[in-house]
């Protein structure tokens, strides 16, 4: 059997529903081996963050040097990255190796509203980062950033897309969490050619902590296990539906979501058609 493998370039949350701790465990419960290079680490829970400590340039690069050098990937992520340094640090190391599915999550900010990027950094993604992604997976807020557009209706979404897909990006999905329908949420991709709408019913919850890891931690198991981008991303928003709809209820505040919810539906899916 041949293990594929998936590396995520991110932060870690304290906390463990988001950051690089939403990702190992998504690799995981989709059969990839996980491995990580921490960029910062935040003490954090669900009621916030509550502190941010980034990792030298130098340090997240040794990371990424000592797991191109021996075992490589099948397909990787990044997340939180904190600082334009550090961006052309992962930019630069992602050349290097060669390295073709990559996927860029832009994390900015966290839920309670604490920055994970600086302001400088957006240049620095936009200009060395963007040009390698193979997929990027902005919410609507971030999609807004890196486009300098305000998005409202679908209409203007499929024109940030076009925006980020002129930066150099093969695969834009902009996701829907943070659109103002209260009944379906619409994540959508747009890979230079069509559009492809995926609708899903809004969960009624406060528990969405870590969604926007997870979902771009499933894109990247799939990529690496083969899936075109298509099929990842169909997986991606299934995984993640699955993982909010069975949450935990953990902690005071936005509660983690639930990493194993994906694979035990699918099992009770095949015990009943058995
Ligand atoms: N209440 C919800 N019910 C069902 N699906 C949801 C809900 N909120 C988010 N999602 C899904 O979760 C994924 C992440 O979407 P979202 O736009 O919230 O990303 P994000 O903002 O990066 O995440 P976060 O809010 O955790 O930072 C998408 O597939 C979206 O459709
Ligand atoms: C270390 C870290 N990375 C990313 C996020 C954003 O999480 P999400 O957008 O998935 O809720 C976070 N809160 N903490």
């Amino acid at each position: 059997m041949k293990v594929r493998k998936a590396l995520t370039i991110a932060g870690s949350d304290s906390g463990g529903g988001a950051g690089i701790q939403a990702d190992l465990k998504t690799f995981q419960e989709l059969g990839v081996f996980g491995m990580s290079a921490l960029t910062a680490v935040t003490a954090q829970n669900t009621l916030g963050v509550h502190g941010v400590y980034p990792m030298t340039a130098a340090a997240v690069e040794a990371q990424i040097e000592a797991i191109g050098q021996d075992m490589g990937t099948d397909a990787l992520k990044t997340g939180m990255l904190f600082s334009g340094e550090i961006i052309q640090s992962v930019a630069k190391k992602i050349e290097e190796f060669g390295w073709k599915k990559v996927v860029i999550d832009p994390v900015m900010v966290a839920k309670g509203g604490a920055s994970l990027l600086r302001e400088e950094a957006i240049r620095a993604m936009k200009e060395f980062l963007l040009p390698l992604a193979m997929v990027i997976t902005p919410n609507i807020p971030e999609a807004e950033v890196l486009t300098n557009m305000l998005i409202q209706s679908i209409d203007d979404r499929k024109r940030a897309a076009k925006k980020l897909y002129e930066l150099g990006v093969k695969n834009v999905v902009i996701k829907g969490g943070h659109s103002d329908n209260e009944e379906t949420l619409i994540d959508l991709l747009y890979d230079g050619r069509d559009f492809l709408y995926f609708t899903s019913r809004r969960i009624p919850t406060k528990n969405t902590h870590g969604t926007g890891c997870t979902f771009a931690a499933a894109v990247t198991a799939e990529l690496a296990k083969g899936q075109g981008v298509k099929e990842a991303v169909e997986l991606a928003v299934n995984y993640v539906h699955a993982a909010i709809e069975m949450d935990l209820q953990i902690g005071k505040g936005h509660g983690p979501t639930n990493h194993w919810a994906f694979k035990r539906k699918e099992a009770a899916a095949d015990a009943i058609y058995k």
